[in-house]
């Protein structure tokens, strides 16, 4: 099981956004958590890559993370490639070879040289990605993660996405739309701090 989260709840001063939120996401797994605007999945989301402490309840993770969160967190005047270098010495990577692969299959490669604050919404989307991808994480952690991708950046992304379930590894993607259900194994539905699965959108996937 790559994560176990039971009775998470979360409150900002009297406003209670979380009210026991209980939900797995086992290995090898393609899990979304969708809700209107609002309802707490970027705090949810947060509480879960450790970046905010809940009010109560346990979140269980095992092995490695990659948290992509909805703010691009980059320097505008390094370059894709410099991104890519600082990530490799935190992450303590050998190479870059599979970052190198992912940009290939994001099809941003061309801009490796180009300056952050030169680039698209959608190819910083596509760093920002690559970025918490690129050290294998066993549990992907994504918020909105394809805003600003086109078409075929958005097909690339969901057979990636395939290709790392085939491997064991899960990803968590959090969205205000329920568009991607056909894509996912499980689909829970965020609605006054509690979590649903709602059999009417999983029924019948994978
Ligand atoms: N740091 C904070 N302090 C106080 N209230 C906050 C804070 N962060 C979020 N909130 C409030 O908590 C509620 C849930 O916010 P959150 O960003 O988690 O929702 P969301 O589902 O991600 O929304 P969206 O789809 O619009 O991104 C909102 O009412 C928001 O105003």
């Amino acid at each position: 099981m790559s994560l176990r989260v039971k009775e998470v709840r979360h409150s900002y001063g009297i406003r209670e956004v979380l009210r026991g939120v209980t939900f797995d996401v086992p290995d090898g797994a393609l899990v979304g958590v969708v809700g209107e605007n609002g309802a707490g999945k970027t705090t949810l989301l947060r509480i879960l890559s450790g970046d905010l402490t809940p009010t109560g309840g346990v979140v269980d993770r095992t092995g490695r993370l990659g948290y992509c969160p909805q703010q691009v967190v980059l320097n505008e005047a390094f370059t894709v490639a410099q991104h890519l270098r600082f990530f490799q010495v935190a992450y303590r990577l050998g190479d870059l070879r599979y970052a190198e692969e992912l940009m290939e299959v994001l099809n941003f490669a061309q801009y490796r040289h180009d300056r952050v604050g030169t680039l698209s919404g959608g190819t910083r989307q596509k760093l920002n990605l690559t970025l918490a991808l690129m050290h294998d994480p066993d549990l992907l952690l994504l918020d909105e993660p394809y805003q600003g991708f086109d078409w075929d950046t958005y097909l690339r992304f969901w057979d990636l996405a395939r290709l790392l379930r085939a491997r064991g590894r899960s990803v968590l993607v959090i969205s205000h739309l329920a568009h991607d259900k056909d894509r996912l194994d499980t689909l829970h539905q965020l609605t006054a701090g509690v979590l649903d699965p709602d059999p009417a959108l999983t029924e019948g996937h994978r």
